[in-house]
């Protein structure tokens, strides 16, 4: 497999603490990845490292060969849909948020009606979900709509931070095999519900990898 995204010996402090030291992952086009460990270890910093959002204090990471810096980070997150921990992602009702999503340049175009109707019904919404206030919906269908979301967008690099959490057991399995199913979709999840494990993702524990490695200049 084509290697996607490559980082090698990435070390980030925050005042005197070391976050992440020496930190070293490759991953290749269409490859899923749970992101294990402790609250606190630094699985959202890599996130936001991912993004370009933040910048090691050393080491380097690379997109398709090529170093991650300003430039590049720009066109990168055109390529990535993030959902984080914090479902709030709007107000307003669905149906208008969604417009919303979908007026932005890079969306337009990619609201396709029938896809919607499709993956509400997979995800167990009803169509009146839309007409409501999406500040009033309970955490799981606010989680459901943020996953609709995202794949409607039809990026092709997915950071899922704990997308799961609100859903039952049905959904958690249901949303877990519609982003591991899709060869396309290179996907890197955070989340603590074993249903990712039970599909057989790469799993990348942070609090093991961490284990005793300092290699920070
Ligand atoms: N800008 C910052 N300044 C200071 N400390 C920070 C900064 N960003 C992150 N940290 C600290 O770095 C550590 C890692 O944070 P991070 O959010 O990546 O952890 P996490 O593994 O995602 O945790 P959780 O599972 O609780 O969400 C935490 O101790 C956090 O307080």
């Amino acid at each position: 497999m084509e290697e996607l995204i490559r980082m090698e010996k990435v070390c980030v402090t925050a005042g005197d603490r070391s976050i992440l030291s020496g930190f070293d992952m490759s991953l290749c086009r269409g490859e899923k990845v749970l992101i294990k460990g402790r609250s606190g270890i630094g699985k959202t910093t890599l996130f936001r490292l991912l993004m370009g959002f933040r910048k090691p204090s050393s080491g380097a990471i690379y997109f398709d060969g090529r170093p991650l810096d300003a430039g590049l980070a720009w066109d990168i997150r055109k390529r990535i849909a993030h959902i984080s921990q914090d479902s709030d992602i709007g107000e307003g009702r669905v149906k208008e948020m969604l417009d919303e999503v979908f007026s932005y340049n890079e969306n337009k175009g990619k609201l396709d009606p029938d896809r919607l109707r499709l993956l509400m019904s997979e995800l167990s919404l009803r169509e009146d979900v839309l007409d409501k206030r999406f500040e009033n919906l309970s955490g799981g269908e606010k989680q459901r709509i943020a996953i609709i979301i995202s794949l409607l967008t039809r990026k092709d690099i997915f950071l899922l931070d704990e997308i799961t959490s609100d859903l039952d057991a049905g959904l958690k399995k249901k949303v877990v095999d519609m982003f591991v199913s899709d060869p396309s979709r290179t996907v890197l999840v955070i989340s603590h519900d074993s249903e990712w494990e039970r599909e057989g993702v790469r799993v990348i524990d942070l609090e093991r990898m961490q284990e005793g490695v300092n290699d920070c200049s």
